[in-house]
């Protein structure tokens, strides 16, 4: 255990007493961080050790870590000392989410936005959605070709986006639902760099797409209205009407309520979405373990709720989806052996986490059955960050990925295209199967 835990207890700090890292120039680290994120920060760690500092440009010093011992003390500490909504707010994010969204907040303000949707994604709150969710993976499955060549990351953003319409925001006026079908994918694929420097936020692209939420943000407040109006609001079970009928301060303000739905959408669009496909693709490349799950589907195994269950979060391991989870330091912070200034940013790469051999064995291995025993460290397993702001969809992320997987591979076969592993590509926020999970579809 622990060479590079080792080193980086050994090697001395950096001359202003932050975690050692590298001294090449703050632009060449920026160029680094932006261009070749994974294998840069890969080459950082081994030199390194499992806490390192890179300097940035644009958010100044960045401390990375990656033991579970010092994961584990940014999860649990005070958050409105790390805090997740400064570091957000920093990257622009108020800018596509609208200001009042909890993802931008930090302190009391986040708390009570959080509480107020908290329950409504609770996994007893979300399990009721499973048989809708097949439905919905059910009808995009009989719409793909058989026999040839086709890519499965878009069906996947198809699904996700039918989850969020019907099961979070529970749209039912047809012609709403229509519009905002062509409306939220476009929404949710905004350009990071006006979203980052507001110096680029004259280009015609982004007034564009400023237009584009606007128009998306009328159809919801319009729903908003009309569902308030609805005497079934206390039985609906999608989360925009839990929100409304819990009564918790969001449910009176539709500004803030437009930034939440907003909010939902971006971050749990393209997240679920590719995490599908980032397990399809993994499994089609592993045909064994895909006919392991489909024979326990046939012969009704108790066993195959748990395999699933393992699966997904091997899936979720092994292919990192948001690169970086980070918190901002709004005053001095002790961090393990380290006393960290305030203003200074720290990083958690889930890369990094999941792929140490200090926290897994074989890391580099696609092991669906790693997690059937043993329930994941929640520090060394990190796919949806942690502490007071762990991810707020994590449930429903988890039983769409699950539920979408099982009807798939109930209904159709799929084979390998050719037998190279995609490659991960950085688009939006989200690391990508880069040839979007190319696959043979086959009936069964
Ligand atoms: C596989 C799918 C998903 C992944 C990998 C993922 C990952 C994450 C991560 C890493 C964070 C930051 C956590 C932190 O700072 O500690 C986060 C936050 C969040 N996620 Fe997810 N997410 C997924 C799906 C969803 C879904 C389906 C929704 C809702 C529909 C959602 C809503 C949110 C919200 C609202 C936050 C902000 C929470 C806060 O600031 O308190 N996510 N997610």
């Amino acid at each position: 255990m622990g060479e590079s835990r080792t080193l980086a207890v050994r090697r001395p700090a950096s001359h202003d007493g932050l975690p050692p890292g590298p001294n090449s120039p703050a632009l060449l680290q920026t160029v680094m961080l932006a261009g070749r994120l994974q294998p840069y920060l890969d080459s950082c760690r081994r030199r390194y050790g499992d806490c390192f500092t890179l300097r940035t440009l644009s958010w100044g010093p960045c401390v990375f870590v990656s033991s579970p011992e010092l994961v584990k003390a940014v999860f649990a500490a005070d958050p409105n000392v790390l805090r997740a909504g400064e570091h957000s707010a920093d990257m622009g994010l108020g800018e596509v989410l609208g200001p009042t969204s909890l993802v931008v907040q930090d302190g009391e303000e986040h708390r009570r936005r959080r509480h107020s949707v908290s329950a409504a994604f609770q996994g007893k709150a979300v399990r009721h959605s499973a048989d809708e969710i097949a439905e919905i993976a059910r009808a995009e499955v009989a719409r793909w070709p058989r026999d040839t060549p086709v890519a499965l990351l878009e069906p996947m953003q198809s699904i996700a986006l039918e989850v969020i319409l019907r099961i979070v925001i529970g749209v039912t006026d047809e012609t709403r639902t229509r519009r905002l079908r062509a409306l939220l994918p476009r929404v949710a694929s905004f350009d990071r760099g006006p979203m980052m420097w507001s110096g680029l936020r004259k280009t015609p692209s982004w007034q564009r797409y400023l237009r584009i939420q606007a128009e998306a943000r009328e159809l919801l407040t319009q729903e908003i209205a009309d569902r308030r109006t609805r005497t079934d609001l206390a039985e609906r079970t999608d989360t925009l009407s839990m929100v409304l009928s819990g009564g918790g301060d969001l449910a009176e303000n539709d500004v803030e309520l437009v930034d939440l739905l907003i909010s939902l959408l971006l971050a749990g669009h393209e997240t679920s979405s590719t995490g599908m496909a980032w397990a399809l693709e993994r499994l089609v490349q592993h045909p064994e373990a895909m006919h392991r799950i489909q024979a326990a589907a046939d012969l009704g195994d108790p066993s195959l709720e748990a395999q699933l269950d393992s699966l997904v979060r091997e899936a979720l391991r092994i292919r990192t989806i948001t690169p970086i989870t980070a918190r901002k330091a709004a005053a001095p912070v002790r961090l393990g052996p380290w006393n960290l200034p305030a203003g200074v940013n720290v990083m958690i790469s889930a890369g990094l986490v999941h792929m140490s051999p200090d926290n897994y064995a074989a890391p580099e291995e696609f092991r669906p059955d790693r997690f059937l025993n043993d329930k994941p460290d929640p520090y060394a397993w990190v796919p949806f960050g942690g502490g007071a702001r762990r991810c707020v969809g994590a449930a429903l992320a988890l039983l769409e990925m699950k539920e979408v997987l099982r009807t798939v591979l109930a209904e159709v076969d799929l084979h390998r295209v050719d037998d190279r592993s995609e490659r991960s590509r950085l688009r939006h926020v989200t690391f990508m199967p880069d040839r979007g999970t190319r696959v043979v579809v086959r009936q069964r």
